[in-house]
């Protein structure tokens, strides 16, 4: 049976500022942003913005606050944390329905993001008594062991494309590990993370868990701050590059989960329909490709190739169609913005006068009530796709595919790892060997093995070379948000 949506009108926050101290504040600059519909272009409402002054305020409360969260019992953080998980799934459906309105993706498919939030409570909870030092075999007269401390103040600055799920998610470890946390939520769709606030507002005591929407004002004003401990990106390449460098001045440790240009692997052995479905989901066209993960160059073997390429175009028109967000039976959304929309068109039309072929897409969809004005780009596969090719080695974030066809396996791997990203890779084949063989050779942080785009809580997910630096949803993200207090005790009795 479908679920049942709440209405919009009583999914939407109440609050539209600044939320820190467990309280809601207006911004020193009174300043204000619209935040937009991507489905049909229309303003939804004004959001405030914090600047420099607010991220002050807010960080000295959340300072303030992390003199006592850090003493919680584990057994307490871990209680708060799981109820928090709780309040999160209850609010699971309003939650989806907010992300559904501000970033334009697929309601139904937006449903779980909430529940992944949740399962990162609980996995982090759970993970709390793992917060131990070590004893380190006694010295002389001395007696030596470790704590595990936390940092302080957490900035966890975040993309659009899962507000929710990365403001809940990427909350747990830090306040876990006994850290204070400010969000601040995507520019482009604040709305999710400000009734994030609203719902959490009785679980967490007041500057533990603080949102502060803004721009890059917001961003560099939290990355400087000499109180915040550490600061964490979801975001571009570019944006980790900016980051590193304001923090380098207080020498914040960061985390980075940056962009990517993820290869898909194709060997003659492997099973057609596990294939067909992998390559086609693995370009998540649900929210217009615009994921990370995105495996959005498709190397297949020449054996393949054609019968691969027509059964992909088939499964994709059949299965992708773009329609209202919010509505359930909606399975493409548009991409985030205008100026979203006309950077993807540029790429489509530099693909074109390089010589790639148009195999689907590569306009708007027409001809689909209620979507007028929404920044709607239909699935786009591009075949015959050259490495120098500006598609082949730029990330779009967008929904175009390119797909190569290769015959020389040594050949096709320099190319896969031709790229300064490295976060995820997939591989598809029948045969184990070549599977590890390939494992060990592309240049990337999370490879699947017949199979596309799943996480799994446990397993380290974060990239190499430039698509990021630390690893997340793990025991490593839980331990990144500590350091090491070592103590030595004099033993000698005179
Ligand atoms: N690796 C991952 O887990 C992951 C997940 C989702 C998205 N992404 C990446 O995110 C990008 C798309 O998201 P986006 O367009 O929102 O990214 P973005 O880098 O433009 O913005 C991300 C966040 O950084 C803030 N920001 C921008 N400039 C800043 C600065 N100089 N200082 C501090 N903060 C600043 C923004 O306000 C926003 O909140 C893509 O590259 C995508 O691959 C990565």
């Amino acid at each position: 049976m479908a679920p049942s949506l709440p209405s919009i009108q009583d999914s939407l926050p109440k609050n539209k500022s600044l939320y820190y101290n467990g309280q809601w504040h207006e911004p020193e600059s009174g300043e204000v942003k619209e935040t937009i519909n991507p489905g049909n272009g229309q303003v939804i409402d004004k959001i405030s913005q914090a600047g420099a002054k607010d991220v002050d305020a807010a960080v000295q409360a959340a300072h303030e606050a992390f003199t006592s969260w850090r003493l919680t019992t584990p057994a307490q953080r871990a209680a708060i944390l799981r109820k928090a998980g709780n309040v999160m799934r209850e609010h699971a459906a309003e939650l989806a329905l907010l992300d559904a309105l501000d970033t334009g993706n697929p309601v139904a498919e937006m449903l779980s993001d909430a529940n992944v939030a949740a399962a990162n409570m609980d996995y982090f909870a759970g993970l709390i008594p793992m917060l131990k030092g070590e004893t380190i075999p006694q010295s002389d007269d001395t007696f030596h062991y470790t704590l595990r401390e936390p940092l302080g103040v957490v900035a966890r600055i975040v993309a659009f494309n899962h507000p929710v799920m990365f403001a809940g998610a990427k909350s747990a470890a830090p306040l876990a590990a006994g850290c204070t946390v400010i969000i601040k939520p995507p520019d482009q769709a604040p709305l999710s993370c400000l009734r994030l606030a609203e719902i959490l507002s009785d679980v967490f005591p007041p500057g533990v868990f603080n949102v502060l929407p803004g721009s890059v004002e917001c961003g560099k004003a939290l990355s400087t701050h000499r109180l915040i401990r550490k600061v964490t990106l979801i975001g571009s390449v570019p944006t980790g590059k900016a980051i590193a460098r304001a923090a380098a001045d207080t020498l914040k440790p960061t985390l980075f989960e940056l962009g990517g240009k993820n290869a898909l692997i194709a060997f003659p052995d492997a099973d057609m329909e596990k294939l067909v479905v992998g390559v086609a989901r693995g370009m998540n066209f649900t929210w217009a490709g615009q994921s990370c993960g995105s495996t959005s160059r498709v190397f297949l073997h020449e054996s393949i190739h054609d019968a691969v390429l027509e059964k992909v175009v088939a499964y994709v028109k059949r299965e992708y169609k773009a329609g209202i967000p919010t509505e359930l039976s909606t399975t493409m959304g548009p991409v985030i913005s205008q100026a979203a929309k006309d950077r993807v068109m540029s790429y489509i039309d530099s693909a074109k006068q390089e010589g790639a072929k148009l195999a689907c897409g590569g306009g708007a969809p027409e001809g689909i009530d209620g979507i007028d004005g929404g920044y709607f780009i239909e699935p786009t596969i591009f075949s015959e796709v050259k490495p120098p090719m500006k598609i082949a080695r730029e990330e779009i974030f967008g929904p175009v595919m390119s797909v190569f066809k290769w015959s020389d396996e040594a050949e096709m791997l320099q190319q896969v790892n031709d790229t300064e990203y490295g976060l995820t890779a997939a591989i598809f084949t029948k045969d184990i060997a070549i599977a590890q063989n390939v494992v060990k050779k592309v240049e990337a942080g999370f490879v699947w093995v017949n199979q596309v785009g799943r996480h799994f809580l446990g397993v380290p997910f974060g990239g190499y070379k430039e698509s990021g630096g630390g690893r997340e949803e793990c025991l490593d993200e839980l331990l990144s948000f500590t350091q090491t207090k070592s103590v030595n005790i004099n033993l000698a009795r005179s």
